[in-house]
């Protein structure tokens, strides 16, 4: 049906079936990116929340601080679709953290949560872990050398780092299994974006089109990961004991057991995805800050020397780095916090699914409708930003050079469903960032394609490819 329900947000014409999927396809490449086109029609159509219908859902997207705060922070905004790509992405059922919503997902969200504290987040053990991978890193640019692709090169230690807290294990970054995912992870991020795509839309597309739909491609994804966690998971219940809890498997385990396994809500299938969760969550957006972080650092190599200048002054050589010692070093986080708002890599988040009739800014929004939340029209409005269009960590200090905190900063969204691993994302972040910076120079290596502005749109922003050279530095090391 083409009539729009009363009070509907205001967005384009729906055509008959499609709706506005042809039209929000065509923009988006021609932009740039969805984020682009989504703002691009809400500025057409002169509003904050922009009605659109894909297929058959309706899709609400909301722009700009006061708004975006409101959604995030009410409890009618708190679930998530239960459309057919998300069922994909769950392997046809509704488990896990991410793709759930309601109490269920409230209760696995707060275990792993409380668990995931008890294993280290934010404390001494984690930033160990991390260390692990940072002192890996390190060995191999001082061994190596040479120029490196900055994402390829970070993205194993990042997802060891979660592998580490959920199995208790390192795995090699040689090892083949792990390239393969990792490789399906980029894959899969590029192919979708947060509507879900073209697939989402007409499920048939999967009997016709199978590869270009990216049908099989998830179908890869999931058959890949779910044997990879399967056989770590079969693994830790055969060695589990009494009292056993040193990673999160082994703590879901003693749930489930304590549990005498009838609880419907902590079994095998849950544990699984809450493994996938984490690990789509969040590889690829960390991996990325960091390319950005490093792009951007090649990009203002004043930027990049103030930075190693901050830290030379404050830290002693060959001393090790907490993160808690942070405070040291404003400038420092002040450039990390401009890379997240200048750069970041979830210009769109959601999705969300409305659990019961609302209105916002004054529309009505229908039960079950689809909400997008642009955090990237938060972090580029000019009217909270000077100059948002333009890298600098200034903005995030004051006449002193202290660090000031805005809470228009919201990398990791807000609310009940924001982010549960920022602790653990920004100091993987901080500290490879640091230790890296602290030792080398990174620059543009020779050969390598031009830098743009532009990036890789997808469900996670990435940079246009790029090598980069790491040259030891004389005065630090
Ligand atoms: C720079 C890195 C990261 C960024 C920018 C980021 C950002 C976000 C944002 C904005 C959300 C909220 C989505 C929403 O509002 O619906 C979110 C949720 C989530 N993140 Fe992160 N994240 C990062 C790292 C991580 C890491 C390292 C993990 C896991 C180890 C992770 C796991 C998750 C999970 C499981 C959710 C879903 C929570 C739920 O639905 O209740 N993220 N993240």
């Amino acid at each position: 049906e083409m009539k729009r329900p009363q009070n509907f947000p205001p967005g384009p014409m729906w055509l008959p079936f499609i709706g506005n999927l042809h039209e929000l396809k065509k923009l988006s490449k021609f932009l740039g990116g969805q984020h682009h086109a989504l703002q691009e029609l809400a500025h057409k159509y002169n509003t904050n929340v922009l009605g659109l219908k894909l297929g058959s859902e309706y899709i609400v997207t909301v722009f700009t601080y006061p708004l975006i705060r409101e959604v995030l922070t009410s409890e009618e905004y708190q679930g998530r679709p239960d459309n057919f790509f998300l069922r994909l992405r769950c392997m046809g059922k509704r488990n896990g953290i991410t793709c759930t919503d309601g109490e269920m997902w409230s209760n696995q969200r707060n275990f792993v949560n409380r668990h995931l504290r008890n294993l280290g987040f934010g404390k001494k053990q984690m930033e160990e872990m991390i260390r692990e991978e940072v002192v890996e890193v390190l060995n191999i640019l001082y061994t190596d050398g040479g120029d490196i692709n900055v994402d390829k090169f970070l993205a194993p230690s990042v997802l060891n780092v979660i592998w580490a807290l959920i199995t208790g294990e390192r795995i090699s970054r040689d090892d083949s299994q792990l390239k393969e995912l990792l490789d399906l992870f980029n894959r899969r991020s590029k192919a979708f974006d947060m509507t879900g795509g073209t697939l989402s839309l007409y499920p048939w597309l999967r009997y016709i089109l199978p590869e270009w739909s990216g049908y099989n491609l998830i179908q890869r994804v999931n058959a890949n990961m779910k044997n990879f966690f399967m056989k770590t998971i079969y693994e830790h219940q055969q060695s589990w004991k009494e009292g056993k809890n040193d990673d999160l498997i082994y703590r879901y385990i003693s749930e489930m057991r304590a549990n005498n396994n009838d609880d419907e809500d902590f079994i095998e299938e849950q544990l699984v995805m809450i493994c996938l969760d984490l690990f789509i969550g969040g590889a690829q957006t960390t991996s990325g800050t960091l390319n950005f972080a490093f792009l951007l650092m090649i990009m203002y190599p004043d930027i990049q020397k103030k930075v190693q200048n901050e830290i030379d002054e404050n830290f002693e050589k060959g001393s090790i780095i907490d993160y808690s010692e942070r405070h040291k070093v404003p400038y420092v986080e002040a450039v990390l916090m401009e890379i997240m708002r200048f750069r970041h890599v979830i210009p769109v988040s959601g999705p969300r699914r409305v659990m019961q009739e609302t209105t916002l800014d004054g529309y009505t929004i229908p039960k079950d409708t689809t909400v997008l939340i642009s955090l990237y029209s938060v972090h580029n409005s000019p009217e909270y930003w000077n100059n948002p269009e333009i890298f600098e960590p200034e903005r995030f200090l004051d006449e002193k050079g202290c660090l000031i905190t805005n809470e228009r900063l919201l990398p990791f969204g807000l609310g009940k469903r924001r982010c549960l691993a920022e602790v653990l994302a920004k100091t993987c972040i901080f500290m490879f960032f640091v230790e890296i910076l602290r030792k080398y120079t990174v620059c543009l290596a020779p050969g390598s394609e031009p830098l743009t502005e532009k990036y890789i749109p997808g469900i996670i922003l990435s940079p246009t490819r790029y090598q980069a050279r790491f040259v030891a530095r004389t005065t630090n090391i």
